[in-house]
């Protein structure tokens, strides 16, 4: 199976429970095992001797929004301490920002995420994922326990990351799959099929 993403696209990727969405995800950044896998990024191929570097630029953001234990702040913070992550800077204002247009301003950076709802930690890791700014963003199934006003906005953030140029993002959503996709997989047993 060959996954393609152009740049400066959305792509969505759907089917039914269990067909494999989250293990193709995780294939692709090399956490689950994939025989003969091969990554390649703007035309450069990662040998899995490099994957880590691979993983900086195409971030996946996990269903359940993986939290380290601590505050918003560590959590907002740490990926920019990180060895071999390039030279990308934490921008505090940013965060705000994405932090308010999300519906978050209320939180205090020093709130522990362990008291955080599912909906409001969903909405943190996408903040994160968006400050880091990965080439290629992608996200297993990012709207989990979100209000409607809060997917709306989130996924207005998502198709604008994934629409700048140098920029793409793989999205798993569960059906309906929301207008505005530049381009719909669905993946059951019979394989990775395009919709448009
Ligand atoms: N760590 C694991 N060990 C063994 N089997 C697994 C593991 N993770 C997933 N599976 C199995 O692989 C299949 C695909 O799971 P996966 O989570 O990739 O599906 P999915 O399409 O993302 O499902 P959902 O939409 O419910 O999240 C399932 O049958 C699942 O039980």
């Amino acid at each position: 199976m060959t996954v393609i993403l152009p740049e400066a696209t959305l792509v969505v990727l759907t089917g039914p429970s269990g067909s494999g969405k989250t293990s193709l995800l995780r294939q692709m950044v090399g956490l689950i095992p994939a025989k003969g896998a091969r990554r390649f990024l703007e035309g450069r191929e990662y040998l899995p001797s490099d994957i880590s570097r691979f993983r900086a630029e195409v971030l996946l953001l996990s269903c359940g929004a993986a939290m380290i234990a601590g505050t918003i702040w560590d959590n907002l913070t740490f990926v920019f301490g990180l060895k071999n992550r390039g030279d990308r800077c934490f921008d505090e204002s940013r965060a705000r920002e994405l932090m308010e247009y999300l519906g978050l301003g209320y939180l205090r950076w020093s709130q522990r995420v362990r008291d955080l709802s599912l909906g409001e930690r969903h909405r943190l890791a996408l903040v994160r994922a968006l400050l880091w700014d990965p080439k290629v963003l992608l996200a297993d199934e990012p709207f989990t326990g979100l209000d409607p006003e809060s997917y709306t906005r989130a996924f207005k953030l998502l198709s604008r990351q994934a629409r700048r140029p140098g920029r793409a993002s793989l999205c798993v959503i569960h059906e309906p799959v929301p207008k505005g996709v530049d381009i719909l997989f669905r993946l059951e047993s019979g394989g990775l099929k395009r919709i448009f």
